[in-house]
């Protein structure tokens, strides 16, 4: 059966008007309030339906075998779409039946060498795309945002991790639409040299993810960890390297690729390891949603004080309307333990003129269910 999805990313930056202090017993934020607040610009409040991710992440859908609501699609894939449409809000929506769109043509930028799982993710949500390898997330961001690509793919939570917020940030810096989303069963392997023995490794390679996804496999094994750039990064350093006392964490693909032997599968600590990518466009979207689609729709929520007092009236907003949430993330870089924490800076390109990042140490990640463009939601 067709499966269909959209994801919808609102960002509400709630800005004080200045010269127009209100008294403090009610300068507490309003949802609905604060969707006017933007800039003076009139902006349709809690319109997406159906989304998002908080410092960004948004986990917690449901049943094992799905991501964010999105049924599971395939063996260990669920696709969705997603895209953004700037202006005084992000739009992340996407309608995908079974991920069979044709990516012939389509420049896919992706973070890591040949074989990593976000490569793959790339070629599962575009098939026939061409995939361009970038050193950084950032660096492939900035390829779609530069128009070098048509496309760029980013891995924004996991079940067994939550919500990469680095991956985040990054996102909210930038006006794109999300055209799909992609959740992908991630396998890892323990990979080594032709002819060593897992019992002459003493050191294990990977992206940092995979060694924290790993984390039980690695201490039972007894080695030592190191970070590097990405999975199949670190299988090409083993092989340009020809390291026999250290073994890397990539997939089965990565050591048909590279040409090196397993000597594990399934190291991940929990058997059910979904990663959740967004396949990102510059705006307008690729992909239309229609407004009675099953979607899911993500916001987010940003402001300057006031911390529970606008997570209650989100709260109530969905209530009152019966919109079933499925993530709710609060991000409060002020006031928690140790030192604070850097502002989460947000790209407004509502307001007039340049687009301009503004800092909110308050964020809200809210995923939802509906299409954005239902009025209800
Ligand atoms: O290193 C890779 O292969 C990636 O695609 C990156 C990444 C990530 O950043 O989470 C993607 C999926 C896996 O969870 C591990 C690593």
């Amino acid at each position: 059966m067709a499966y269909t999805s959209s994801l919808h990313l609102s960002k509400h930056l709630l800005l004080p008007k200045p010269h127009r202090a209100r008294p403090s017993s009610s300068r507490s934020p309003s949802f609905v309030r604060a969707a006017r607040v933007v800039d003076g610009a009139p902006h349709v409040n809690g319109q997406s339906k159906k989304a998002p991710n908080g410092k960004v992440q948004i986990n917690g859908a449901g049943e094992k075998g799905a991501v964010n609501g999105h049924g599971k699609k395939g063996p260990g894939v669920v696709n969705g779409k997603t895209h953004v449409n700037g202006h005084d809000r992000i739009h992340l929506s996407v309608t995908t039946g079974g991920g069979g769109q044709d990516g012939t043509g389509l420049r896919v930028a992706y973070q890591g060498a040949p074989g990593a799982y976000s490569e793959f993710a790339a070629k599962t949500a575009l098939p026939g795309c061409e995939t361009v390898p970038c050193r950084a997330f950032a660096d492939a961001l900035a390829a779609v945002d530069r128009g070098l690509v048509d496309r760029a793919i980013l891995p924004v939570e996991s079940t067994m991790e939550g919500t990469a917020l680095r991956n985040y940030d990054l996102l909210l810096r930038h006006d794109l639409v999300v055209a799909q989303e992609i959740n992908l069963f991630v396998h890892y392997c323990l990979l080594a040299m032709p002819g060593v023995r897992a019992t002459e490794v003493r050191r294990v390679i990977s992206h940092p993810m995979a060694l924290a996804h790993c984390g039980r496999a690695l201490a039972r094994l007894g080695v030592d960890r190191e970070p590097v750039e990405d999975t199949a990064g670190a299988v090409e350093m083993l092989r340009s390297n020809m390291m026999l006392d250290t073994a890397a964490i990539a997939s089965p693909r990565a050591a048909d690729l590279y040409g090196l032997d397993v000597l594990a599968h399934g190291l991940q600590d929990e058997s059910w390891n979904v990663t959740r990518f967004l396949l990102l466009s510059k705006p307008p979207s690729p992909v239309a949603v229609p407004v009675d689609a099953d979607a899911k729709t993500s916001m987010v929520v940003a402001h300057r004080g006031g911390s529970m007092a606008v997570v209650l009236k989100v709260l109530s907003a969905f209530s009152s309307r019966n919109i079933n949430m499925s993530k709710l993330e609060v991000i409060n870089n002020e006031g928690g333990v140790g030192e604070p924490r850097p502002p989460v800076m947000i790209l407004d390109t509502g307001a007039r003129g340049a687009p301009t990042l503004r800092a909110f140490p308050h964020v809200l990640y809210v995923d939802c269910e509906g299409a954005a463009d239902d009025p209800l939601v």
